[in-house]
């Protein structure tokens, strides 16, 4: 792609379906943690997410491993992974802790991304579950940001200088 393209399709000053969402989960019953947002894929461009505890967790294709936790139990000093990494939840193999770093924002990338590099990049599956370990008796806040292309875009792939 010439450089800039994909800016030229997130303008901000242009039209264009972005989200913010706000949300405040409060600890849930030791009997009753449910997931709390099943598996999905977003919807936009980029997703870009802040948040202070664990629970955000990405299903790990099948060629990549977890690494091991240096620490037994996820706590708040830890906040539920290790070195900024993945970390696997026990019970399910599959699925990954993403652990919040103070001052970092964790970035995933949206169903519009799949679509204009013709599946070159992927978006990810992620859900989010009750926080890990100690975490899970405070309140989870989580502010997200979704970019979306333009109004005026067409989901397509987009065509490089190569063809
Ligand atoms: O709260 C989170 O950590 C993630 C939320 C999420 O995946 C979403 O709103 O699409
Ligand atoms: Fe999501």
């Amino acid at each position: 792609l010439p450089p800039g393209h994909l800016e030229s399709l997130h303008r901000l000053d242009a039209p264009s379906g972005d989200q913010v969402r706000f949300v405040k989960a409060p600890p849930q019953p030791p009997k009753d943690r449910r997931t709390a947002l099943g598996e999905h894929t977003d919807f936009g461009s980029v997703t870009v997410l802040f948040n202070r505890l664990g629970g955000l967790q990405v299903r790990l294709p099948s060629h990549i491993k977890p690494i091991t936790p240096a620490s037994p139990a996820p706590d708040a000093n830890t906040n539920g992974a290790v070195n900024g990494s993945v970390e696997v939840n026990g019970a399910e193999e599959n699925w990954a802790y993403v652990r919040p770093l103070p001052g970092h924002a964790i970035v995933n990338l949206g169903d519009a991304m799949v679509k204009f590099t013709a599946g070159v990049l992927r978006s990810n599956i992620h859900r989010v579950v009750n926080p890990p370990g100690e975490q899970a008796e405070s309140t989870r806040y989580s502010l997200v940001y979704f970019a979306r292309p333009e109004d005026e875009v067409v989901l397509r792939a987009l065509r490089g200088e190569g063809g």
